[in-house]
Order: C-alpha cells, then structure tokens, then sequence
C-alpha cells in the first residue's frame, strides 16, 4: 500500500516555512508533492494556491500544506475550488478545531504571522487529529 502523499506550495513570503516543514513532513514518513515556489523571487499566491487543490482534485495528494505571508490570499485562492477546505491556523487549538470540526483538508499558515515552532505544532496536531464526524458531516456535506 502506498504511503499518503501530501501537496505543499507557497509563494515567495512562505517558501522557506514551507521548506522547513517539508522536512519535518518527510521524516514523519509521508510522500511529498512540492510544487514551489522555491526561492525569494516574487510571485503570485493564487497561481500556487490554484495549482495545489487541483492537485488535491486529481487525486495526486490527499493533503496539503500552503504559505503566504499571511496566509489569507493563499486561503482564498484554495478555497475557490471544489472539495477544498483549506483552514488559516495560527495556533494549535485552531489545527485541531479545522480537523475535527472542518475535515480541512489543507492546513495554511503565515510565514510572516507565525513562527517556526507554532507551525510545527500546527502541523502535527493537523496531521494527528481525526475529522469527528456526527454532527459535523452534515455540514461539511453543504460546503460542496
Ligand atoms: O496574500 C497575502 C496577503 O493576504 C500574502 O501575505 C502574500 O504573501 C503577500 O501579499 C505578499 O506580499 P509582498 O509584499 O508581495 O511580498
């Protein structure tokens, strides 16, 4: 059986969050999709948003990871697209509330509102909590 596969892209705000946490990604045993960007060039937040929950559509990933500078336009521009649910945290009661409440399947975090270990916690407590189901499966069905 294949391992799960997770899908991270940024722009040029949150690449180096986003690098640093692909490491912790790979190390916890997944497999990765990166799709940049890769370095300090400026670019445009909703081509990488755009391009990871097309990714999450195909069925390429099952999880993603995204970075801005806040977080919010590259939020916006996953959220656009059907069956995403991608969920701004700034600390861990947020990842844990996205997952249980929300099913999110894209965790998004700001690389110039965040730090390091909170977006590590972020992203474990994401990765390690069950969507919850009852209640909230009716109403995540209406999110479409
Ligand atoms: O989308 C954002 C703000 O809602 C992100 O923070 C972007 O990373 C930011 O706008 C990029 O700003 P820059 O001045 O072009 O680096």
């Amino acid at each position: 059986m294949s391992k799960k596969t997770i899908v991270l892209a940024s722009d040029h705000a949150g690449y180096e969050l986003k690098d640093s946490l692909k490491e912790d990604v790979i190390a916890l045993g997944y497999d990765v999709l990166d799709l940049g960007t890769n370095g300090p060039d400026s670019v445009d937040y909703p081509d990488f948003g755009t391009a990871l929950a097309k990714a999450i559509q195909n069925g390429d990933a099952e999880t993603g990871i995204l970075v801005c500078g806040s977080g919010i336009g590259i939020s916006i521009a996953a959220n656009r697209h059907a069956g995403i649910r991608a969920a701004l945290c700034h600390d861990e009661t947020l990842a844990r509330l996205s997952r249980e409440h929300n099913d999110a399947n894209v965790l998004v975090l700001g690389a110039r509102t965040t730090g390091i270990e909170v977006a590590k916690a972020c992203l474990n407590t994401f990765l390690n909590t069950e969507f919850a189901g009852g209640r909230h499966q009716r109403r995540v069905e209406k999110l479409g």
